[in-house]
């Protein structure tokens, strides 16, 4: 974007995060969204130290954020009923960022009381999801959010928001990008500092990726974009690298490809973190975080869930027994 300032010459203001001579940025957050995300989904209910072993886990791995737990009602998501207790629970590391889920003030409050320091707030760009995930309208939501981001703006707690369906909607089908920019522009209006969009059921292409990111980048700094992709239809890899071709720097992804979301069925894990790590790494890509220390944390959910990770990555590893 170039700023025309008046009496002076015209100044080029980089709205990009700092990118290398690939064009590509030379360092890319990874928020990893596992004890949350991935768990909510989780058929039988995870005891809780299994959680806190999990976020103390991922803690020493060197990801600069780890969202923790939702307070969300426990008649809706009981997978997150003992919110509080993995709050309190976790060991928290110096430089780590952990966000949880709020989605009304009832669920802000619990969660400053229960010690979170960051919230999320989760709207969506289709009607009929809002209404089937939080039980509200767009317009309803956006208000309850409102709230939020001012009782947090005056106890200085930042405040991230997620856009759900930008990719697509299990009920609506496709959501035309302008929808998606509109809802983002609202939440970084009311004080959001990052939007992370999300292919709820990984439905996304590039393609489609590339035309929404388009839409949403005319109305909201680059620096301030994330993407959150699930791995449906195995264009998550793909998905990702294209909003980094055009400048994303943040990364939402989750160990072991754990999850899904319960209000859209068949949707899958996210992306693996382990995946997105070793494909950041090849392209020569920071992210400070040990792939070899995620595959372990990997290793150590799945078998405490008594399941297979869908990380590729690592199941090549086990499988050859070497990391690439
Ligand atoms: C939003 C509500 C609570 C509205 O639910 P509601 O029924 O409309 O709420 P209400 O205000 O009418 O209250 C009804 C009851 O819920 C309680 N309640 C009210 N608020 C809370 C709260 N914050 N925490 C705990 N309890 C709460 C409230 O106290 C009351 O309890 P009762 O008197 O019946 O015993 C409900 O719809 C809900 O909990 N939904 C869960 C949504 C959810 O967690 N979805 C999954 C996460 S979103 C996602 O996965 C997508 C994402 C973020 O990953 C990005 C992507 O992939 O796209």
């Amino acid at each position: 974007m170039t700023l025309l300032l008046p009496s002076f010459p015209p100044v080029t203001v980089s709205l990009l995060p700092f990118q290398s001579s690939s064009g590509l940025p030379e360092y890319i957050k990874i928020v990893e969204v596992g004890p949350r995300d991935g768990l909510q989904n989780e058929k039988v209910i995870v005891p809780t130290d299994i959680k806190i072993e999990l976020i103390n886990r991922l803690s020493k791995t060197g990801l600069p954020a780890i969202e923790v737990t939702s307070f969300v009602s426990s008649k809706w998501v009981p997978q997150m009923a003992d919110h509080k207790e993995v709050m309190r629970g976790i060991e928290r590391h110096p430089g780590v960022q952990y966000p949880v889920l709020t989605p009304n003030l009832q669920g802000f409050h619990s969660a400053i009381a229960a010690g979170a320091t960051e919230v999320s707030v989760f709207g969506a760009a289709s009607e009929s999801f809002s209404k089937m995930n939080i039980n509200c309208s767009i317009e309803e939501s956006i208000e309850k959010f409102e709230e939020i981001a001012k009782s947090a703006r005056n106890m200085d707690i930042p405040v991230r928001g997620y856009v759900s369906c930008a990719l697509g909607c299990p009920y609506e089908g496709n959501i035309i990008p302008a929808k998606v920019a509109e809802v983002s522009k609202r939440l970084y209006s009311m004080g959001c500092y990052e939007i992370s969009l999300g292919d709820t059921i990984g439905v996304g292409t590039p393609g489609s990726m590339k035309r929404m990111l388009e839409a949403v980048m005319k109305e909201i700094p680059l620096s301030a974009l994330a993407v959150h992709c699930h791995d449906t239809y195995g264009q998550a890899l793909a998905n990702i690298l294209t909003a980094i071709q055009m400048g994303v720097a943040v990364v939402d992804s989750s160990v072991a490809g754990l999850g899904g979301c319960p209000y859209a069925k068949g949707a899958t894990g996210n992306v693996a973190t382990e995946d997105v790590i070793y494909m950041l790494n090849g392209l020569g890509i920071n992210t400070g975080v040990n792939l070899y220390t995620v595959m372990e944390t990997g290793n150590f959910i799945c078998t405490a869930l008594n399941k297979k990770t869908n990380s590729k990555v690592a199941q090549a590893s086990f499988n050859t027994g070497t990391i690439h």
